[in-house]
């Protein structure tokens, strides 16, 4: 391989994670999508048996520097094995075998093809899919590292070699992103300057210490057992959000240890990089048990509110998340119970163990019990091989959130007051008792004292349940919260569509006169809707697309009938395209219009992503 040690071995896979994500069909084309992200001209020099032989000139990494006398290249080596790996599905190991650095006048890489097919992704670091204009923030990220090398460097040929790290070394502690290696036991390796910097330990010792103890909330030991990346973020006590990107280290079949690059979420094309991680994870169901989606994590800090008997909720929440004790939130569809089972959570002493939702409404009756005690193989046709833990198993040593406990049936009710009072379950289709330690919070929209009157919900379940209650207010009885929640959340979207988006003083006026049935949920969509429609930065009545049955008092105010037409015509492009899940033909022709004018009117009405 061409990378040879540890932090050579960072550079080289980031570029194999930006290589393999490149759009390529076939050979032909790699060099023209390689040379496209500023790395230099490549050109096919040979294909012969099982290697590739291809001429860097203008490589960006060494062409700026003077000879060194040693090869440089990792992250272009990088590049080019990740977008061949991509078009042959088989291992590829690039060497680099002329080099600038060494002298010459132009790189040399050659691409060993491995004959085992097999979609191999060992270095799976960006999972990006086809946005490219991430693919050349990345690009340009790592190559700030060779040039900030090359400043620090450049001078003298003695001042080069009297540099006291290896180039890997050095552009490890150079490149401007934190790193912090370790070994698969968690214990630290090597962390970089940047690393320092943002973490703000410059000047401990951390070499050798636990992860832990240098990033809060790590997640090694879930890296190293699923061999899957992960992204999570903290926040330091006083300053920005850190958001954190592991990813497994394979040394052949072996997991060797977890490389951690960081950022600080200012950084916009780390964010921007975070929403796809965000988006790929939620596409492909990763962990869909784990209520903790990445860099989404609620504590009490995010619920902000002015009204007093909110606060008394927060503090007797935030007194409870402390003990172990049983909580009941309570409240209309959308209040937030959800979130704050989260900040109760993370909150507790069991905020480093899984906080599993279980949303008791949506999974089939007949499901719910293997759901929450699993199952032993064989237990019933279809029962999975080797039998499957339930969610009261997952949650072991951390929390369960029982959701919309309202909608559970009577015959699962009485099972989960046994578990709740023996703390033990039995699989189904086993007599072995297992021993749990699981905190457990419910929550629901029901009146759950009707349902004990009425015989529909267990009155001695109730009265386990009912340790801490938590009575959420809708927002039409917490009205002074409509400002700071619609300022939090255009905030938020701000940064999701890169704009500077405000509320005028009228349309204001229209949220606080509306009576939000639908909650925070519903005034999350209003807002994010306007933040579609706003042609400007201004976000003003007629955005603002509100529940007619909410509706306290007329808000639309009067527009020029072209304005009118325009928002028409806006509205009806979104909702076909919404009922046709994107597809543009389909909505074109619902909504009587060629495909092409379809675009030409998503573009002139800002409609079409970049
Ligand atoms: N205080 C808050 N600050 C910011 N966003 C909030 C707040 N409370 C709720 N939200 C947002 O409102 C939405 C609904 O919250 P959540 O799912 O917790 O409500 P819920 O009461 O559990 O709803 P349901 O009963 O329908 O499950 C979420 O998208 C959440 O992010």
């Amino acid at each position: 391989m061409l990378a040879s040690t540890p932090e050579n071995t960072v550079y080289y896979r980031a570029g194999y994670s930006i290589g393999r994500q490149l759009p390529v069909n076939d050979l032909e084309e790699i060099p023209d999508k390689i040379s496209a992200l500023g790395v230099g001209n490549l050109k096919l020099k040979s294909v012969k048996g099982g290697k590739i032989t291809v001429k860097w000139n203008e490589c960006f990494t060494c062409s700026h520097f003077p000879p060194v006398g040693q090869q440089l290249c990792y992250l272009e080596g990088g590049l080019l094995a990740g977008a061949l790996n991509k078009l042959f599905k088989k291992r590829i190991e690039v060497e680099e075998t002329k080099c600038w650095g060494t002298g010459e006048h132009y790189c040399q890489m050659e691409a060993t093809i491995s004959p085992v097919s097999g979609l191999d992704e060992p270095y799976s670091f960006f999972p990006l899919e086809k946005n490219n204009r991430l693919l050349k923030d990345l690009t340009f990220q790592a190559l700030l590292a060779t040039r900030s090398y090359r400043q620090a460097t450049l001078g003298s040929e003695k001042e080069v070699k009297g540099f006291p790290l290896s180039i890997g070394e050095a552009i490890f502690h150079i490149i401007p992103l934190g790193l912090v290696i370790t070994d698969n036991q968690g214990r630290v390796v090597g962390i970089n300057k940047a690393g320092l910097q943002i973490l703000g330990i410059t000047g401990q010792r951390v070499q050798g210490r636990m992860l832990e103890e240098v990033i809060p909330l790590a997640q090694y030991s879930e890296i190293i057992q699923s061999g899957r990346p992960r992204v999570w973020e903290f926040q330091k006590t006083k300053g920005n959000t850190i958001i954190v990107i592991g990813t497994p280290l394979w040394i052949q079949s072996e997991i060797e240890g977890v490389l951690y690059q960081f950022f600080s979420d200012e950084n916009e094309p780390v964010r921007l990089l975070l929403e796809q991680l965000k988006k790929v994870e939620a596409r492909v169901g990763h962990n869909p048990e784990n209520f903790k989606p990445a860099g989404c994590l609620f504590n009490f800090r995010h619920i902000r509110t002015l009204n007093h008997y909110f606060r008394d909720v927060l503090s007797l929440a935030q007194k409870a998340a402390g003990s172990n004790a049983t909580v009941l939130i309570l409240g209309e569809s959308g209040t937030g119970k959800g979130v704050l089972a989260q900040a109760i959570h993370e909150e507790s002493p069991r905020r480093n163990a899984p906080l599993i939702k279980v949303d008791c409404a949506a999974i089939p009756p007949e499901l719910l019990e293997s759901e929450l005690f699993g199952y032993e193989e064989g237990a019933f046709t279809g029962a999975k091989k080797g039998g499957k833990p339930g969610k009261f198993e997952l949650a072991h040593g951390g929390t369960i959130f029982l959701d919309e406990i309202g909608d559970m049936p009577l015959n699962m009710q009485a099972k989960l007051l046994r578990v709740l009072q023996d703390k033990e379950i039995e699989r189904l289709g086993s007599t072995r008792t297992r021993k749990i330690d699981v905190r457990v919070i419910a929550a629901t929209n029901k009146d759950l004292e009707k349902m004990v009157h009425e015989g529909r919900f267990r009155e001695d379940l109730f009265y386990r349940l009912n340790v801490v209650t938590l009575v959420l207010p809708p927002l039409k009885e917490r009205p002074e919260d409509i400002p700071l929640l619609a300022e939090d959340i255009l905030q938020r979207l701000n940064k999701e569509y890169g704009k500077k988006l405000r509320l005028t003083p009228a349309a204001m006026e229209c949220l606080l006169s509306y009576s939000w049935p639908g909650n925070v949920r519903e005034l999350e969509n209003v807002l994010e809707r306007a933040a579609i429609l706003a042609e400007t930065q201004e976000i003003h009545p007629h955005h603002l697309t509100i529940g007619y049955h909410g509706k306290k008092k007329r808000v639309r105010e009067i527009s020029p009938l072209y304005k009118v037409r325009i928002e028409a015509e806006k509205e009806a492009i979104i909702q076909a395209l919404e009922a046709f899940g994107g597809e543009k033909t389909r909505a074109a022709k619902a909504l009587g219009l060629s495909r092409q004018a379809l675009y030409t009117k998503m573009a002139s009405y800002g409609l079409l992503k970049n």
